[in-house]
C-alpha cells in the first residue's frame, strides 16, 4: 500500500478520496515534516502547502516517487535536487488562482478605505471620519504583473470597476495578452503610469529583485504595489528608501520569507501585511485538495505526467544532443538580429528524430532565452505558441545522410517580410559544432566560446584585415574556419577568439572588411 504523508493542513477531501483508492494517509499538520518523516522512512507521496520539501528530506525518504504541491507555487520544493533523485514534482495550477484574485481586490478596498484602522480605532471609541477620507478603485489604472492563472482572473474580477488594464508577461504574446483584456505594456510603462500595481509571478531566482530601484522609482505618487507573489520579489530595502525620502508608495504584501510566527521584515515598509492569506479558503483548499488527490491516483494509476514541473529528457538521449539545440536557438536568434521570431522549423536527424518532443524546451531556452527554463516539452511548446512563434517538428527526408544532426530554421519578421536564418549542428567527440549556416557548409566549428560570425564578398587579403583588427583590440584567434559559396561568390568566416568581441569591435571590422552580415557569440 502506498504511503502519503500530508503534513500540512489541507481540506480532508484529499485524504478521504486517497483513502477510497486504497492508499494509506497520514495527515499531521502540528508537526514538523523533518519529524514525521522520522516515524514514516516509507512514504511513497508527500503532499505540502508551504512546508520546504529540502534534499535532506528526499534523501530520508527512499521510496519517495512524487511531491505535490498544492497550489501553485513550488520554490519551497528543491525541483532540480527531487529530478536528481527520480522524485516527480507537481502542483495544482489555478486550483486557488480565484481566492487570490479576490484577495487582491479585498487589499485595494481595505487600503483605500483605511477599513483596518478605522475598525481598530473605532472601537477605542475614537470618531476619525476626517482622517479615513477615502479612494475609490472605480475607474483606475491597474497594472497587472503576470498574467497566468491568477493575473487572468484579476482581469475578470475587476471589471466591475471599469478599471484600464496594463499588462506584462514576458511569456505571452501580445494578441493574447490584448485577447486577455489588457493592453501590453512594458514594465516600465506600467510602473510609471498605473494607480495600482499587482505582482503575479513565480518567485525564485529569476524574479528575485524583479521589481527593484528603478522600478519603484518610476512609480507616482499615491499609488499602490501588491505582492502576493513571493517574498524577494520587491526589493523592499529600496522601497524603504524610497518611502524614507518621502515619496508615497503604499505597499501591501502577503508573502514573507517563512510562513511562520516572528518578527516580520517587510513590516517596516508595508502598509498592510498578511499572513500568506492569499490561497487561504474554504474553496481554494477543497479545490486544490481534491487535485491533488486526483492528480496523485491519475499520476500512480495511469502515468499521468501532465502537472509535472521538473521533468527531464528520457534515457537514452544524449543530454550534449540536448545542449546543441539550445546553441543552436541561440546561435540563430543572434544571427536574427534580435528580430520578432514568427516560426521554427526543426528536423532531427538519425536517432534523435524518435527523441524530438525533448528537444522543445530546449529550442525555447535558446530562442527566448528569458523564457522559463525547466519546462516539460508541451509546455515549452505552449510557451512558444503563446510568444506568437508558429513551431514544427518536420519529418527527416531519409535520402539526407545526415546521421544524427539538427537542423533549426528560424524565421524572424523583417520590415513584414519574413527572413529565415538555418543553423545545423552535430556532436562529435562530445563537442557541439555548428556543421552548416545558410548555404555555407563544411563549417564544423566547436559552438562553445566566443565566435566572431562575418558574411563578406570573397576577395584576398580579408582574414588579414580582420586579423589585425582583432591583434590591435588584443584579442588572439584561436581557429577559424571561412568557407566560400561559389554559386554567390560570399565567403562566411567563423573565427573562434580568446575573448568576446564587443558589439563596437563588431561595427569597426564590418566596416573594414565591408562585411554583408555581422555578429558576435558567446556560448
Ligand atoms: N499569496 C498566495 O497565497 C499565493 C501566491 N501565489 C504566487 O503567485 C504566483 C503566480 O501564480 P499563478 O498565476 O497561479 O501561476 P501561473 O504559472 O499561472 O502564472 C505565472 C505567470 O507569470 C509569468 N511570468 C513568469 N516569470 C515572469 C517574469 N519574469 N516577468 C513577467 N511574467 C512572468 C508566467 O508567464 C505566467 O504567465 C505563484 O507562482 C506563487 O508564487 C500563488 C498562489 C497563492
Ligand atoms: O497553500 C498556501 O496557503 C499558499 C499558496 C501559495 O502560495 C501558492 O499556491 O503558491
Amino acid at each position: 500500500m502506498k504511503k502519503v504523508l500530508i503534513p500540512t493542513k489541507l481540506e480532508s477531501i484529499a485524504a478521504n478520496t486517497l483513502k477510497a483508492a486504497g492508499y494509506e494517509i497520514i495527515q499531521e499538520a502540528d508537526t514538523p515534516l523533518e519529524e514525521q518523516i522520522k516515524q514514516h522512512p516509507d512514504t511513497t507521496a508527500l503532499i505540502v502547502r508551504s512546508e520546504k520539501v529540502t534534499p535532506e528530506i528526499m534523501d530520508a525518504l527512499l521510496n519517495l516517487k512524487v511531491v505535490i504541491r498544492a497550489g501553485a507555487g513550488y520554490d519551497n520544493i528543491d525541483i532540480v535536487h527531487a529530478r536528481k533523485k527520480n522524485i516527480d514534482v507537481m502542483n495544482t495550477p489555478g486550483a486557488n488562482s480565484n481566492a487570490v484574485a479576490e484577495e487582491v481586490i479585498a487589499m485595494i478596498l481595505a487600503y483605500y478605505r483605511h477599513i483596518v484602522d478605522a475598525d481598530n480605532t473605532t472601537r477605542q471609541g475614537l470618531w476619525e471620519k476626517k482622517r479615513y477620507m477615502g479612494s475609490e478603485l472605480t475607474k483606475k489604472t491597474v497594472g497587472i504583473v503576470g498574467l497566468g492563472n491568477i493575473g487572468r482572473l484579476i482581469v475578470k474580477r475587476l471589471q466591475g470597476f471599469e478599471p484600464t488594464l496594463l499588462g506584462y508577461d514576458h511569456f505571452l504574446a501580445r494578441q493574447r495578452a490584448i485577447n486577455i483584456g489588457v493592453t501590453p505594456t512594458s514594465l516600465e510603462e506600467i510602473f510609471e503610469q498605473a494607480d495600482i500595481i499587482t505582482l503575479h509571478v513565480p518567485g525564485g531566482p529569476s524574479t528575485k529583485g524583479m521589481v527593484g530601484a528603478d522600478l519603484l522609482g518610476r512609480m507616482k505618487n499615491g499609488s499602490v504595489l501588491i505582492n502576493c507573489s513571493r517574498y524577494g520579489v520587491v526589493d523592499e530595502e529600496a522601497l524603504a528608501a524610497l518611502k524614507a525620502e518621502g515619496r508615497k508608495i503604499a505597499y501591501l504584501t502577503d508573502v514573507h520569507p517563512k510562513d511562520a510566527a516572528g518578527d516580520k521584515p517587510s513590516a517596516a515598509v508595508a502598509d498592510l501585511l498578511l499572513p500568506h492569506l492569499g490561497a487561504n479558503t474554504i474553496e481554494a483548499n477543497a479545490k486544490a485538495a481534491r487535485r491533488a488527490a486526483e492528480q496523485m491516483i491519475a499520476y500512480f494509476d495511469e502515468g499521468n505526467t501532465s502537472c509535472v514541473v521538473n521533468g527531464e529528457s528520457p534515457t537514452g538521449l544524449n543530454p550534449a544532443h540536448l545542449h546543441l539545440t539550445m546553441m543552436l536557438g541561440t546561435f540563430a536568434r543572434i544571427a536574427g538580429e534580435g528580430k520578432p521570431i514568427r516560426r521554427i522549423d526543426c528536423t532531427f536527424y538519425g536517432d534523435l528524430r524518435t527523441y524530438r518532443k525533448w528537444f522543445t524546451p530546449k529550442i525555447l531556452e535558446g530562442v527566448l532565452p528569458h523564457a522559463e527554463k525547466g519546462l516539460m516539452p508541451e509546455a515549452a511548446e505552449e510557451s512558444l505558441r503563446e510568444h506568437g512563434i508558429v513551431f514544427k517538428a518536420r519529418e527527416p527526408m531519409d535520402d539526407k545522410p545526415y546521421e544524427d544532426s539538427i537542423t533549426l530554421d528560424l524565421t524572424t519578421e523583417v520590415d513584414g517580410e519574413p527572413v529565415t536564418t538555418s543553423v545545423r549542428g552535430v556532436v562529435t567527440e562530445g563537442i557541439p559544432m555548428i556543421s552548416r549556416i545558410n548555404t555555407f557548409h563544411g563549417l564544423y566549428s566547436d559552438m562553445r566560446g566566443n565566435t566572431l560570425v562575418l558574411r563578406y564578398k570573397d576577395r584576398p587579403g580579408v582574414i588579414a584585415l580582420i586579423g589585425s583588427t582583432l591583434a590591435s583590440a588584443g584579442i588572439n584567434i584561436d581557429n577559424i574556419v571561412a568557407p566560400i559559396d561559389h554559386a554567390c561568390g560570399e565567403a562566411m568566416a567563423l573565427i573562434k577568439t580568446n575573448k568576446p568581441v564587443t558589439d563596437e569591435q563588431v561595427a569597426e571590422i564590418s566596416k573594414g572588411i565591408d562585411a554583408l552580415s555581422a555578429f558576435a557569440v558567446s556560448l
